[in-house]
Order: structure tokens, then C-alpha cells, then sequence
């Protein structure tokens, strides 16, 4: 079974981290638990109040009064434990929505690098199914924990005052079941952990089929796709028995602890009695506080049982608590400027992970004020990866990507995206309307303004096909829009943020001639007045740049205007000839390849 290597540290002390998430909640823990306890104490109440009624109807009196009161018990008794446990469930659901709120809080600022390397599916089941699991754990779990282990000295107490002889029997047999106890509940724990990861991995099985779901049809990969999944529950359901297994025996074991404890108890008391070093009343007192014992032992084990499960679901959650945050902080405090960004790259090196090998190689450039700059190069010379280091997705391994002429790293985060407008290669939508994808990035935007991104990123057209213009849902449960479409609304949502430094990946499918007269009729308009970066593929972006930045396996090559570069560069010379895109350029086969 794969499972997902999350984890940089081992995780500290789950026991006390679980503590901390009921702590906060510590009032209504012991409400809840004193109201419980009280609803318990009336069940011990009513015994007596039938004893009442039964001598009353003994001696011919009324039983009118002694039946009310037991019913006023009775009703009690049900109110206070009913609300008891209500506020305990309350608790527990309140424990939860803590813990998912800080779980979302953190996946959300995850590190691009942190994600790339785990399964978002896996993550997905660590908010959902694992904070369940600590719903009653962190609740009932705890108070039961807690008041059987009072239960349990303040019997021991007694039993030493009764007879210290019979005492260090029955801690002798306690001890027997706590070292047992301790053999049988890191299994447990260990058990639901990979129970919870196989649901973790069945979480990004799924995910991986529907992130793509028609190539998975397409290939008819169906069948083996369920089988993987089937994998997985299996293993799941194979560490749910082992859990189920080992849970059974630990309460089997500590009831039978308790009855050969009675026995063993029972045998050499009544030696003793018999030998006249005992009275039988203390004999008997206790094996009542034995029997008594009984309950408290037995909830303590399924608590510590219970808890182990919880502790598990706290070290899969505690695994994202240690996953990298993007930190939000910069020590940059001048006020912004309005003119178009300043950038500059100096010697960048970097590295996507420190087993990965270099993909740049000291990669330095200059783009500043209003125009546009063109990055070509071949496939994987590291072209997407530049934009991932200016939007600090991940931060250079040496030199330095400036901004203003202030490092990206001193930038606070969220500053720093505000002057950036990103269109990703392919152009995701993300579920919702047409207008919350266009205002994602920019929520506080004027309706004028978004009509007006609207015209300039020639959206008009698909608005008005729309059942309901731009408030008509997109994506998955609404309308499927055209690659090319998808491309437009990527840069209208980036225009609307009014950005000082355009970042626009191109897409490398062709788009048809009128999609692509449209995009660079926007990216020409748009670098009249900001600072536009484009990863071109085309030859038609490259002719209008202002600039051209010619990268090779991770290094500038050349910088200079389409006409130098046909003279004085034969890479570029190639890729030009090749249209920069290759597969329509039969005429130049050498070049095929080595562009995308
Ligand atoms: N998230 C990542 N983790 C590890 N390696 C990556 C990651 N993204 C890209 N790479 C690698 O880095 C290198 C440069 O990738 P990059 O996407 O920057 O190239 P590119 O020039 O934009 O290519 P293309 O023109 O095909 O889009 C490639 O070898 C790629 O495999």
C-alpha cells in the first residue's frame, strides 16, 4: 500500500496536542460531565425510591406521593442526562469546527512546493474523515477518562484502609491489565492510522480518476482504476478488523481481569478469615468494592481504546500543522507605486526540491516600465518556472528576483501578488459564476469596471451566449467554456486587478485565428500602459515584443529585439523558423521537439 510521505518530524505528543483542542472548550467539558455524572446518580436514586413505594404499599399508606416524586426522579433524571449528553455531542462538534478551521486556514496557505508533492485527495480526507473521529474522543472520551480514573483511586483508597494484603492483589491484577493494555493500544492506534490513510488514499485515487476522467474512459483504464480503488478500501476495511479485533480483546481482558481478581480475592480472603485475621464484613465489603470497580475499569479501558483512535486522526492532522505555510510577512513598508513594475532577475538558481536538480543555472534579465517581453526557449528551459519565482510560488535557491528593486522575499506576500496579474498556461475556471471568477481576484471591483475588462478581453460575445450573462455558473456544474474562452477570462480576472506586471502563460494548443488575432489585439493593449511578461509560443507574440529573453536548460541565452535575433542568435533563428511552435511546421523538422 502507498501511502503519502507527509511527514517532516515525528509528531509531538498527540495526547497533549488532543488536550489542547478540548481545552478551550474545558467549561462545557465539565458541564457536560457533571450533568452526565448527575443523571447517572438519579439512576442510583430510584432503587431506593422503589424501595419507598413498595414499603409504603406495605404498611397501607398512600402511594400517591412517593410515585410522583419517582416519576419527578425519573423525568429528572432523563432531562439531566439527556441534556448531559447533548452538551457533550455539542462540545465534541465544536471541537471538530476548531480543528477544521485551523486545518483550512493551513491547507489553504499550503506552500505550492508542499503541494506538489502530496495528494490533495489525501489531504481532502484528513479535514473531512479524520476530524470526525475526534469528535466523541475529544468529549466523552476524555470526561470518561477522567472520572473513571477518579473512581478508580478513590476505590483503591477505600480498599487500602480495608486490607492492604487484598489491595496489593488486586493492583497486582490491575497492573496485569494496564501491561497488557499497553501491548494492545499502540496497535490499535497504529491500525486506525492505516485505516485512515487507506480512506486517504482512496480520497486521491478518486481524485486522479476525475482530474481525468475522460482520458481514464478514453484509454478504457475503467477496470483498473476500480481495482486500485478496491486496493484501498480493502486495506481499510482489513486494519478496521484488526482494530475491531484488538478492541474486543481488551475489553474481554479487563472484564476477565476483574472476575479472576474476584476470584483470587475471594480465595485468599476467605483464607484469611478463616485463618481469623480477617472479619468476613470487610471480607465482603471488599468484593462489593470489587464488583464496583468493575465499571469504572472497563470504561477506562474502551475510553483509552476510543482514545487511541483519536490519536490517530490527531497525528495525520498534526502531519499538515508541520507542512510548510507560505508566511505572509515582508519587511517592505514604502507606499506602492502606480507605474508599471520594475523587475530584474539577478544569477537565479533554483531548484524545485534539494533531491531535483538545478532548473535554472543563473538566469538574469531586465524588464521594467510599460511594453512587452517576450520568454521563449525550448520545452522545459524553465520558462513557467521564472513566473513561479516573481509570484514567490517558491523561492530561488540563490540570487535574487527584485521587484521595485525590492527583493520578493521582503515583500509582504499578499502586497507583492496585489501588483501581479497571473494567467496560468491552462487557464483554470474555478466552479462558480462567470462574474466570481472574474472578481476573485479583484472582489471589490466597480461594475463599470468589470464591463469594461469584459470588452477589452473580448468577452463580450461569450456573456451574451450565456443563459444569464455573467452570472451563468461556469465550470463543473455549470456551462464547459472553450480553452481559448477559458484563456479570456483568465486575463480579464488578472486585468480587473488592475496589475502593474502581467504575467501571461500562453497556452501551447492552437488556438484558432480569431482567438489568437483576440489575445494579443488584449496583451498589446494591456502593455501599453503595465509591465507584460508572456511565455510565447507563437511568432506572432514575438514579432510585437519590445524584448525577447531566448532561455536555454535553465540560462538566458540572448536578450534582443526579433530582428537582432534572427541575425545573431541561432537558437532563436531555429525556434522562429519553426514558428516557435513546431507540430504545423513540417517545413523545419530539426526543431520539432524541442519546443512545446
Ligand atoms: N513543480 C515541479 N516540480 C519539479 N519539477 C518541475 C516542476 N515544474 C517544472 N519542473 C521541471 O522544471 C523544468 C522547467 O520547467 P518549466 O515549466 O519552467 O519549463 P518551460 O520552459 O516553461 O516549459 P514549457 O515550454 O514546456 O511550458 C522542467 O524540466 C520541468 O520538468
Amino acid at each position: 500500500m502507498e501511502h503519502v510521505a507527509l511527514l517532516r518530524q515525528a509528531p509531538k505528543a498527540p495526547l497533549r496536542r488532543l488536550w489542547e483542542y478540548a481545552r478551550v472548550h474545558w467549561r462545557m467539558l465539565v458541564l457536560g460531565g457533571v450533568l452526565t455524572f448527575l443523571g447517572g446518580i438519579t439512576g442510583l436514586a430510584q432503587p431506593l425510591m422503589a424501595k419507598y413505594v413498595i414499603d409504603a404499599l406495605g404498611e397501607g399508606g398512600s402511594v400517591s406521593g412517593p410515585i410522583l416524586a419517582l416519576l419527578a426522579v425519573v423525568l429528572l433524571g432523563a432531562v439531566i442526562g439527556a441534556l448531559g449528553a447533548f452538551v457533550l455531542e455539542r462540545t465534541g462538534q465544536s471541537v471538530v469546527l476548531g480543528v477544521r478551521r485551523n486545518l483550512v486556514g493551513r491547507l489553504v496557505r499550503l506552500r505550492v512546493g508542499e503541494l506538489d508533492r502530496l495528494k490533495p485527495g489525501d489531504l481532502v480526507s484528513r479535514l473531512t474523515a479524520d476530524t470526525t473521529l475526534l469528535r466523541s474522543v475529544a468529549t466523552s472520551g476524555i470526561t470518561n477518562l477522567f472520572t473513571s480514573t477518579v473512581l478508580l483511586v478513590g476505590a483503591i483508597v477505600i480498599m487500602a484502609f480495608l486490607s492492604p494484603v487484598l489491595l496489593l492483589i488486586t493492583l497486582g491484577m490491575i497492573l496485569v491489565v494496564g501491561v497488557l493494555m499497553g501491548v494492545i493500544l499502540p496497535r490499535i492506534g497504529r491500525a486506525t492510522q492505516a485505516a485512515q490513510a487507506s480512506l486517504g488514499e482512496m480520497g486521491s485515487l478518486l481524485e486522479r480518476i476525475f482530474g481525468a476522467f475522460r482520458t481514464v474512459k478514453a484509454s478504457s483504464a475503467e477496470r483498473a482504476e476500480i481495482e486500485r480503488l478496491d486496493t484501498a478500501a480493502v486495506e481499510s476495511w482489513r486494519k478496521g478488523v484488526a482494530v475491531a479485533g484488538w478492541t474486543a480483546l481488551s475489553g474481554t481482558l479487563a472484564s476477565l481481569t476483574v472476575n479472576v481478581s474476584f476470584l483470587v480475592v475471594l480465595g485468599v480472603g476467605g483464607g484469611m478469615v478463616a485463618a481469623g485475621t480477617m472479619n468476613v464484613s470487610t471480607l465482603i465489603a471488599f468484593l462489593l468494592l470489587l464488583f464496583y470497580l468493575m465499571e469504572p475499569i472497563i470504561t477506562l479501558v474502551n475510553s483509552a481504546t476510543e482514545l487511541q483512535t483519536g490519536l490517530a486522526a490527531v497525528r495525520r492532522i498534526d502531519e499538515v500543522a508541520d507542512l510548510d505555510q507560505e508566511n505572509p510577512e515582508g519587511n517592505r513598508t514604502e507606499p506602492l507605486s502606480a507605474r508599471p513594475a520594475e523587475l530584474s532577475l539577478t544569477d537565479v538558481t533554483f531548484r524545485y526540491h534539494p533531491d531535483l536538480p538545478l532548473v535554472h543555472h543563473g538566469v538574469g534579465f531586465e524588464a521594467s516600465g510599460a511594453g512587452l517581453t517576450a520568454l521563449v526557449g525550448p520545452s522545459g528551459s524553465g520558462k513557467t518556472t521564472v513566473f513561479s519565482l516573481i509570484e514567490r510560488f517558491y523561492d530561488t535557491t540563490s540570487g535574487s528576483v527584485r521587484l521595485d528593486g525590492t527583493d520578493v522575499r521582503d515583500w509582504p506576500l499578499e502586497a507583492l501578488r496585489a501588483q501581479i496579474g497571473y494567467v496560468e498556461q491552462d487557464a483554470p475556471v474555478l466552479d462558480g459564476t462567470l462574474r466570481a471568477n472574474l472578481t476573485m481576484a479583484a472582489p471589490h471591483a466597480t461594475e463599470a469596471e468589470l464591463q469594461e475588462v469584459v470588452r477589452t478581453a473580448r468577452l463580450t460575445d461569450l456573456v451574451e451566449r450565456l443563459p444569464d450573462g455573467l452570472d451563468s455558473a461556469i465550470g463543473h456544474r455549470g456551462v464547459t467554456i472553450s480553452g481559448g474562452e477559458r484563456q479570456r477570462v483568465a486575463i480579464a480576472r488578472a486585468l480587473l486587478r488592475r496589475p502593474r506586471l502581467l504575467l501571461m502563460d500562453e497556452a501551447t494548443s492552437q488556438l484558432d485565428a480569431a482567438n489568437e488575432g483576440a489575445l494579443k489585439a488584449v496583451m498589446l493593449e494591456a502593455a501599453r500602459s503595465t509591465n507584460v511578461i508572456v511565455v510565447a509560443h507563437r511568432l506572432s507574440t514575438v514579432t510585437s515584443a519590445d524584448r525577447i529573453v531566448v532561455m536555454e536548460t535553465g540560462t538566458v541565452r540572448a536578450v534582443g529585439t526579433h530582428a537582432e535575433l534572427v541575425d545573431g542568435d541561432d537558437l532563436y533563428r531555429d525556434l522562429a523558423a519553426g514558428q516557435l511552435l513546431t507540430p504545423e511546421t513540417p517545413e523545419t523538422p530539426e526543431a520539432v521537439g524541442t519546443t512545446s
